[in-house]
């Protein structure tokens, strides 16, 4: 059987680890090509269980190295890209902005040129070959800046990121939904809100909560802890992406969120609930919830109106935030202990 090849860039990720697994556990025809620089944020171990399938390959390399990714295209001929890769925690983005600009700005432009150059003859001239060809573009909902107490972020909502790390995600938007305008390139672009689940890395609000917990240290809420967001499970994320990329209309994009908003007191509380129960101590984890100082510009509240997507395409979200939490704090027991 002749496969399709596809690149997934960022696959040693939380999201993109889970995606391919997801991919690779549906398809037969596909052969994914995971390109990962192996930041301290990938972790080659979230694909030990399909790392030796044949229709699987692992190239260690970073999209802003034009030449590597010249390569790439030439000897796999891609049908399509699914990109993942990103500089990704907004802490980071605050105290070292450099390397959000460089790959998520320049690494982004950099394969959707390359996947142009190969791709098309010239503007709105595809070759016959890759008439079917996508880049989907995998983004955040943190590109529409924060809501008040009220509202929810539509596709039509305008960007108004507030991060460095957001700026570089709605600039990589921005540059992707250009493809499409000036050349007629077949892109769409996902924008998600908050991913939990299995794999996540230590640095984000839910491993850090759970980690901390379980190894009796202070549990840091920033502020007052009323920041809102809507957490996301993180395969029902995936299969938001597998609709898109089969189906999504090209040049649009498609807001996936969970539905599931939380303050991030209440995350803390839940999770010490749960742990209470099935892992118990003298006293209660909550005792360790401690407020720190806030994030710098921190947004308040984050929400996804995701009914394009759901009537769109049929996409529904088959978690509510206390059956996946659940799922995840046992996930993590697993790892931390
Ligand atoms: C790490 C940490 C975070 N927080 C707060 C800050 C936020 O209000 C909330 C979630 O923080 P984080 O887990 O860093 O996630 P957040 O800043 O919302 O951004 C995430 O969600 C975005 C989607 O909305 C993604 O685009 C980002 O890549 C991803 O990192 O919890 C704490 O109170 N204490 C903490 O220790």
């Amino acid at each position: 059987m002749l496969l399709n090849n596809i690149l997934i860039t960022g696959g040693a990720g939380f999201i993109g680890s889970n995606f391919i697994e997801y991919l690779l556990n549906n398809e037969r025809d596909t052969h994914i090509v995971n390109l990962d620089k192996l930041t301290y944020a990938g972790e080659l171990s979230n694909l030990n269980e399909i790392e030796n399938q044949d229709n699987y390959t692992f190239v260690k390399g970073d999209i802003c190295d034009r030449n590597l990714i010249n390569k790439l295209f030439k000897t796999y001929d891609f049908k399509a890209v699914i990109h993942f890769a990103a500089e990704s925690h907004v802490d980071n983005s605050i105290e070292k902005p450099d390397e959000f600009i460089k790959t998520n700005v320049f690494g982004t432009f950099n394969l959707l040129d390359e996947a142009k150059n190969h791709w098309m003859h010239g503007p709105n001239n595809v070759k016959s070959e890759h008439l079917e060809s996508r880049f989907h573009h995998i983004s955040t909902d943190e590109v529409y800046g924060s809501l008040g107490e009220t509202g929810l972020f539509t596709e039509q909502t305008p960007y108004a990121p507030n991060s460095p790390y957001s700026a570089s995600k709605a600039s990589s938007d921005f540059i992707v939904r250009s493809y499409f305008h000036t050349y007629g390139m077949n892109v769409v672009t996902t924008n998600c809100s908050n991913n939990y689940g299995p794999k996540q890395h230590d640095e984000k609000l839910i491993p850090t909560i759970i980690r901390k917990a379980l190894n009796g240290e202070n549990i840091p809420i920033y502020g007052d802890g009323k920041n809102i967001r809507d957490w996301l499970y993180v395969l029902d994320h995936c299969k938001g992406i597998d609709l898109v990329y089969k189906k999504g209309k090209p040049g649009e994009t498609y807001n996936i969120g969970g539905n599931n908003e939380r303050n991030n007191l209440y995350i803390a509380n839940t999770i010490c609930q749960i742990l209470d129960e099935i892992q118990p101590k003298n006293k209660s984890y909550k005792e360790q919830i401690s407020f720190v100082k806030d994030r710098a510009g921190h947004d308040f509240r984050y929400a996804i109106d995701a009914s394009k997507i759901e009537n769109e395409l049929g996409w529904k979200a088959d978690e509510n935030f206390e059956t996946g939490i659940n799922k995840t704090v046992n996930w993590y027991i697993d790892k931390y202990l």
